[in-house]
């Protein structure tokens, strides 16, 4: 899986708010160059669009180019073919209006949580008392306050996970590129921080790309899901997800509508995996 480096990751937290016109995947081909001096094809063809403020799940076996898609709209990785639009802009560079969050919880490990929150707000060039003000209110916000002189390697790993969290909004961006980001928590601590994600998330309605292997994950936050085959990674299967809001993870496992959505994902999955094996 590839993965951007600090600075990069350092860049797109830079964010600034602003207006968006959600995110625009346009005929989308790209193969990435292999050691023998061939090519591999990742993904071949693939158009979709997430509308402002919507949240959409991006499902596929692993090595189908669902990373590839988030590096993209982030502007770390340019397409072979097609086009990639965030905002109603081509992306050509990485936008500062765009959080990216990622398994790892990429905190830098010499900053206290609270000045880790403070990063992207720093390279915005906000000033020194409104950043710690902003960055004070979202440790709050995610159940952190009291923490925010510790540091990362003094913090749980779910704890880490809800200062990314924090470090992401505090930017305040128009969109959210999310690469499996509760993968690395313990089942308990991961629906606890998907529905505190949630409860946050409703209130401010980014539009969000959030890639996962958790289908239970996909059905119960998103308001749509996109299942693509395996690579080279096209669009296989796509379900709006009809179930009412405010969610929570948690509660919505036992609800039937869920189950059966869940069930048409799963289906939907084997079959582009089938099909390709
Ligand atoms: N920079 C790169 N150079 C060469 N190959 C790459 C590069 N980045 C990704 N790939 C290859 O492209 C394919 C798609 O990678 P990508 O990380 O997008 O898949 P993914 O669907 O996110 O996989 P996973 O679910 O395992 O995270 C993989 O075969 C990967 O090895």
């Amino acid at each position: 899986m590839t993965r951007p480096g600090e600075e990069e990751v350092v860049a797109n937290l830079a964010g600034q708010a602003g207006g968006a016109d959600g995110i625009s995947i346009e005929k989308v081909g790209h193969a990435f160059p292999t050691k023998d001096g061939g090519s591999i094809l990742v993904l071949g063809d693939v158009s979709f669009s997430v509308p402002n403020g919507q949240f959409l799940a991006v499902v596929g076996a692993s090595g189908c180019g669902k990373t590839t898609i988030l590096n993209m709209a982030a502007g770390l990785v340019r397409p072979v073919s097609g086009r990639v639009r965030v905002g109603g802009k081509d992306v050509v560079k990485p936008l500062r209006d765009t959080g990216y969050m990622f398994a790892r919880d990429g905190l830098l490990p010499w900053r206290s949580a609270l000045k880790n929150v403070e990063v992207g707000l720093e390279h915005r060039g906000v000033p020194k008392a409104e950043r710690r003000e902003r960055a004070l209110k979202m440790l709050d916000i995610v159940g952190l306050s009291g923490f925010g002189d510790s540091y990362p390697a003094q913090l749980s790993q779910g704890m880490r996970q809800r200062v990314a969290i924090a470090r992401t909004l505090a930017i305040n961006p128009a969109t959210l590129l999310m690469d499996e980001p509760f993968a690395a928590l313990d089942a308990q601590t991961k629906l606890a921080l998907q529905a505190e994600f949630l409860k946050i998330w409703e209130k401010d309605r980014q539009t969000v790309m959030f890639v996962t292997h958790d289908l239970a994950e996909a059905v119960s936050m998103a308001d749509r899901v996109i299942v693509l085959t395996s690579r080279p990674g096209r669009i296989h299967a796509e379900f709006e997800i009809d179930l009412p809001r405010p969610r929570d993870p948690a509660e919505i496992r036992f609800d039937e509508g869920y189950l059966r959505q869940l069930d048409q994902v799963w289906h939907a999955l084997k079959e582009a995996e089938e099909r390709a094996g």
